[in-house]
């Protein structure tokens, strides 16, 4: 009797204290929460529109919970439409914005004060390091004046072979494996672009040609493809339960098989450059670092809105005649450019800036194309004039395109800059204030410490600035028009100090990919545009496949 009774006791006292400690939490909290409500950051972001409801400690988090990518998309379009362009969201304590008017966004994006990443790309630091996407200060600075000459034109057009050879192999490729038949185009421009990227950036031949290049490919890809999982399970982010996953093992390999590669790669490469220097071979960084010195001087550089106008200057020039021996990759330019006076980068550091361009250069560059190949495929007059401006150029021959072809590809451009508009490859990006702003679109001040995100996808579909933005319309990107618009309301590569470094390269790349594939086949698709079942990842995807089926032109 007596332990029954002891037993009462203890279970009345552990309750008693679990109800006073519950006391106590809720307590605190709500002290906590009155306390941060009175703060002038959760004043000013309170000002802001938002969604109904917002909740005492999660904020609008429950929101977002058990949405699908597709699903948050079609829910920011709606919040959208009934708030307007700036939109407020409270993560807990965290304040997010997102800015959609070009006024707005230039107040970010052009300033030199708000260059920081936000939180969000911390989950890119086991593979990218403190690389060019997320390094911020001084690091950041020095090592963008040191890379951006490395993407000059005059280093681009030796790359014209390569992307040569890969888009013929592509074409070989597709040919052999799905003409007439559905497929999923993006699996193919995926692989195309891997291996584009290995010769350029790497200088390692055809991932077909060497199995350790292919086991490199390959941990790109799915390197990617953990990335863009964890982005959208918000409960996979902490990395407390990331590592009791299976992703996280499958994470430690491939980091493993990229690193080891990216070594030896970065070894050799030395040896080379003090080869070459040697030799007192004349070095294409040391010009390339002149010529954009000079540049920058001008400074409606890189104002044109068409990319191709920007690239026409020194037209006549052939680089692209180049030796195969004697033609360089992006690394080599690094390897040179960390001997340069002031430089001095460590090998851990070239590793960073390699995989992050891998990384950036990969699947932005292959969602755009398929979303090119899906357009073409369910606007039939389009294609067709997209067909016989490459006709006009190439007739029947099938010789290899060259840096000045690109230049007269003028509609083909048009096609490629509205598939950007209306599926920019990188949806939104963001950064985190670390200063108030004054917007310049209404009465708000984003407090200091905001994540301010930059949805593209929404600004691009903005009906002031294109006035039926639904509609696939190339003529949205005739220069009278473009001169007309905000210049920050078209920016699939950003804008800004912190804008794409790898634009030049990617347009290049797109227009003789793409002129190939159209030169020798005709796409259909098997649904209608409306029917693209976007998926707002790290890079914009549909979550229906990129279906098409291409036919043999001749
Ligand atoms: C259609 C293709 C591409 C698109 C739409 C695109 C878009 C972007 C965007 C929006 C950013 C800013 C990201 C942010 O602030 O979070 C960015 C940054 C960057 N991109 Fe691209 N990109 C493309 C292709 C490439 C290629 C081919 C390369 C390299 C070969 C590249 C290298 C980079 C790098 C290194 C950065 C970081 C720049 C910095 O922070 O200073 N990109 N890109």
């Amino acid at each position: 009797m007596s332990v029954v009774v002891e037993s009462l006791n203890y279970s009345l006292n552990l309750g008693s204290s679990l109800g006073w400690f519950l006391v106590l939490v809720v307590a605190i909290l709500t002290v906590y929460h009155y306390i941060f409500q009175s703060s002038r950051y959760a004043k000013l972001g309170n000002k802001l529109p938002g969604p109904h409801f917002t909740l005492p400690l999660i904020g609008d988090a429950h929101t977002m919970i058990n949405k699908t990518p597709t699903e948050i998309l079609d829910y920011a379009f709606k919040l959208y439409q009934d708030k307007g362009s700036v939109l407020r969201f409270w993560f807990g304590n965290r304040l997010t914005t997102a800015l959609v008017d070009p006024r707005d966004v230039e107040l970010i994006l052009g300033s030199n004060a708000h260059l920081e990443k936000s939180l969000d790309y911390k989950l890119f630091e086991p593979w990218l390091g403190d690389g060019l996407l997320i390094s911020k200060g001084e690091k950041w600075r020095s090592h963008r004046k040191m890379i951006a000459p490395t993407f000059h034109q005059s280093i681009l057009k030796t790359f014209m072979p390569v992307f040569n050879k890969n888009a013929n192999d592509l074409v070989q490729l597709l040919r052999s494996e799905v003409v007439g038949k559905v497929c999923d185009v993006h699996d193919y421009m995926s692989g195309a672009t891997v291996d584009v990227l290995l010769e350029t950036v790497m200088g390692v031949k055809k991932a077909k040609e060497a199995k350790s290049s292919f086991k490199y490919a390959k941990a790109v890809m799915d390197m990617c493809g953990i990335l863009h999982f964890r982005h959208v399970r918000l409960w996979m982010r902490p990395d407390f339960f990331f590592r009791f996953t299976k992703y996280f093992k499958e994470q430690v390999s491939h980091l493993k098989t990229i690193h080891t590669l990216t070594d030896s790669v970065i070894k050799n490469k030395k040896l080379a450059f003090f080869e070459r220097k040697e030799k007192g071979d004349v070095s294409l960084y040391e010009t390339a670092v002149k010529e954009t010195e000079e540049e920058n001087k001008n400074p409606m550089k890189d104002q044109g809105l068409s990319y191709g106008s920007h690239l026409r200057d020194d037209l006549d020039e052939n680089d692209e005649s180049i030796g195969e021996k004697k033609r360089l990759a992006f690394l080599d330019f690094m390897v040179e450019a960390s001997h340069t006076s002031g430089n001095k980068l460590s090998d851990e550091e070239i590793r960073e800036e390699v995989s992050t361009i891998m990384f950036e250069g990969h699947d932005t560059t292959a969602a755009a194309s398929s979303f090119f190949i899906c357009v073409l495929g369910v606007y039939p007059d389009i294609q067709e004039k997209v067909y016989q401006e490459v006709r006009d150029i190439f007739q029947d021959s099938d010789r290899p395109v060259t840096f000045s072809d690109t230049l007269e590809m003028k509609y083909l451009e048009r096609v490629l800059l509205e598939t950007l508009r209306m599926y920019p490859p990188v949806p939104v990006i963001t950064r985190v204030i670390r200063e108030e702003v004054k917007l310049a679109s209404g009465d708000y001040i984003l407090p200091k410490d905001t994540t301010v995100a930059i949805p593209q996808l929404l600004i691009h579909r903005n009906a002031k600035y294109y006035p039926n933005p639904e509609k696939f319309d190339p003529d949205n990107f005739l220069p009278e028009r473009c001169t007309q618009r905000h210049y920050y309301s078209f920016i699939p590569f950003s804008a800004g100090p912190r804008s794409c470094v790898g634009r030049k390269y990617a347009m290049l790349k797109l227009k003789v990919l793409l002129s190939t594939v159209v030169r020798n086949f005709k796409v259909k698709s098997v649904v209608d545009a409306k029917d693209f079942k976007l998926q707002g990842d790290i890079i914009l995807k549909r979550s229906d496949g990129f279906h098409v089926i291409l036919e043999n032109r001749n």
